[in-house]
């Protein structure tokens, strides 16, 4: 089977860049949107994110045979409650968010009688909102689907299809292991970086403006990250708590090591530690994970994105 009529409620970058991708990649399928926001509503249809953009949500999911929760994680269960009278019994359910225990706990409640598949495409960018979509965002980026264990593998199917279709490499993962996976490939990277923009801009009484002027070096990094959507990632760690604190426990104890390889001079351990570093960045890059590539999407497409 595969999808006819897709609906998208949040219409911001991952919202916006599904509906994008839709009409490039499966230009047969009907895509329907809603956002709760009037001027996000006025701006996705300007653009054109995706064919029909409704002034409400159940007008957008009334004939649909693929629903995607594209809201930030603390919303899905809001956002999807009210629609559990009018998505239609067949359609299936489906979101894009960064965890997954806690918002597929959320969607079940919210929509008990529907079947619903959570999925985590793991690309996205700095920037939010209807301007920011693209829809090359999943283009050779991963797609994690997190199915419960009694499912329509007919359903299944067709939803790595759709992922598959937009460019992205599908991996089937339990929710629990997907929350601990990502809490330290992403989750954990987001906090150190709103932690280190947050110290040196604190500190910037005794560094006197030089923060800012001299950001050029690896600080600049961390700015364009922690410039991420602050109510998305409130929602992200508050959603993926125990991970979260699991990963941020064992990065404390290995910035104590370092801390007393600084102070002792243990100039060895400094070297070995940084080395294999330095080997996983380039293991990464031939892998063609590299997201300084030229199509990775910041800046090569069309819209100016909020940020
Ligand atoms: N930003 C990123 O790089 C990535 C984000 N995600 C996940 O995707 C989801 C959406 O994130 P983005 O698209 O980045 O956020 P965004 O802020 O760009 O878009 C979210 C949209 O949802 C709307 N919205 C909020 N509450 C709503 C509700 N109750 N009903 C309808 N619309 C509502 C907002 O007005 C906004 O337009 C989040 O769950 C996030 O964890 C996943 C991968 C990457
Ligand atoms: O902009 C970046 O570097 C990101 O890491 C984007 C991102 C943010 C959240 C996700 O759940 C997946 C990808």
């Amino acid at each position: 089977m595969s999808f006819e009529r897709v609906a998208i409620i949040g219409l911001g970058l991952q919202g916006g860049s599904i509906g994008l991708a839709v009409q490039e990649y499966l230009p047969g399928i009907a895509t329907t949107g809603y956002d709760l926001s009037p001027e996000n509503r006025a701006r996705a249809a300007g653009r054109g994110l995706v064919h029909a953009v409704f002034d409400t949500a159940e007008d957008a999911v009334r004939d649909a045979d693929l629903v995607i929760f594209c809201v930030p994680p603390g919303a899905m269960g809001e956002a999807a409650a009210p629609l559990r009278e009018v998505i239609p019994a067949h359609a299936l359910v489906s979101d894009v968010g960064s965890s997954k225990q806690a918002i597929a706990k959320a969607l079940g409640e919210a929509l008990p009688d529907h079947l619903i598949i959570p999925a985590h495409p793991v690309a996205g960018t700095e920037n939010s909102g209807p301007d920011a979509g693209f829809a090359h965002l999943f283009r050779n980026r991963w797609c994690i689907v997190t199915p419960p264990v009694q499912t329509d593998l007919l359903k299944l199917s067709a939803l790595v299809e759709f992922w598959e279709a937009l460019g992205a490499n599908v991996e089937i993962m339990t929710p629990e292991h997907h929350d601990l996976v990502l809490a330290v490939t992403s989750h954990l990277p987001h906090l150190i970086a709103y932690t280190i923009v947050g110290t040196a801009s604190d500190l910037e009484d005794v560094t006197q403006g030089e923060v800012i002027k001299y950001s050029a070096g690896g600080f600049r990094d961390f700015t364009r990250i922690a410039a991420s959507d602050p109510t998305m990632w409130r929602d992200v760690f508050l959603s993926n708590k125990e991970a979260v604190l699991t990963m941020l426990q064992r990065f404390t104890e290995d910035l104590t090591a370092l801390q007393r390889a600084i102070r002792v001079g243990d100039g060895d351990m400094l070297f070995d530690h940084f080395a294999r570093t330095r080997a996983i960045r380039r293991s990464i890059i031939e892998e063609g994970q590299d997201d300084s590539r030229p199509d990775f999407g910041r800046g090569d497409h069309e819209g100016a994105a909020k940020g």
